[in-house]
């Protein structure tokens, strides 16, 4: 189990940054107005399961953005803030993971009345996520593990070879974390995860892309790294509780230690 959980990347390139400013809206020329990350050089591989971590505002929307951008229909996408319709059903926002492969008809069809297949499969994607019998329900009406759980169910139902995920266990409990990320990794072979608990990150992830003040600092298999170096991504964090003692200042990973400045394992 460990040794799959920390197996190298072995595939090709899925999608290669070199020194390209990434950020939001664009200039005549084609540049970011408002660039979040300049110069940005990262590749991701075939194969690889990635933890995206920094803390908010550090850019990981704006990365997984772009990614999701540059894979297209290669990639399912779980966004941070679930992008589910409150009033339709778990049904219709499961099923609206693939709207875009149906027909007008179909789709309208289906909101009326499911159809067997979809219906099916969408029960079964619910069973899974331990959304039993809740098919019918508004999402309105759901708690907010719940609803986290229906966007992953949407993205899984789009079957696609590529998960990117932003935050996606960000509301549920360590446990069903696991579990969540289970069922993602046995149905994507390559995903991207943005997500805050460094424990994780290092115990479940191939690599961590680790992103502060705007730059790529930490690019790195997690075998190769600690907890010492991923807090260094959040140089806000709260200090330690003992207040007799002097803060310690953020450390930084020795930039010759991380493999990203050694070259790729
Ligand atoms: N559409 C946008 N237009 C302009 N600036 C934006 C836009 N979206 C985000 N930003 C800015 O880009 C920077 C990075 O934001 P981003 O959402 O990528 O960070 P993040 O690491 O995902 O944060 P969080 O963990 O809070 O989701 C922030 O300064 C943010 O204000």
């Amino acid at each position: 189990m460990e040794s799959e959980q920390r197996r190298p990347p072995t595939g090709p390139a899925l999608v290669r940054f070199e020194a390209e400013d990434l950020g939001h809206g664009r200039d005549r020329q084609g540049r970011p107005r408002h660039l979040v990350l300049p110069g940005l050089t990262l590749t991701l591989h075939e194969g690889e399961r990635v933890a995206l971590l920094g803390q908010s505002g550090s850019g990981k929307s704006t990365l997984l953005a772009e990614l999701r951008d540059r894979l297209g229909t290669r990639a399912a996408w779980c966004p941070q803030h679930h992008g589910l319709v409150p009033q339709l059903a778990v049904y219709h926002n499961v099923f609206m993971g693939r709207l875009p492969e149906h027909s007008t008809l179909a789709g309208l069809w289906n909101l009326v009345r499911p159809l067997a297949r979809p219906w099916r499969e969408v029960g079964e994607l619910c069973a899974l996520l331990g959304l039993e019998g809740l098919a019918r329900r508004p999402v309105g009406r759901l708690s907010g593990g719940q609803r986290q759980r229906v966007a992953i169910a949407r993205a899984l139902y789009q079957r696609r070879a590529i998960f990117l995920g932003d935050e996606p266990v960000a509301s549920v409990d360590p446990h069903q974390a696991l579990r969540l990320l289970a069922l993602i990794d046995a149905r994507h072979s390559t995903s991207v995860v943005a997500l805050h608990q460094r424990e994780l990150a290092l115990s479940h992830f191939d690599r961590v892309w680790g992103l502060r003040e705007g730059r790529l600092v930490i690019d790195a298999p997690t075998r190769a790294l600690t907890l010492d170096d991923l807090d260094t991504l959040y140089p806000d964090a709260d200090a330690p509780a003992d207040a007799s003692s002097e803060p310690a200042a953020p450390t930084m990973p020795n930039p010759e230690a991380l493999p990203c400045a050694r070259g790729r394992p």
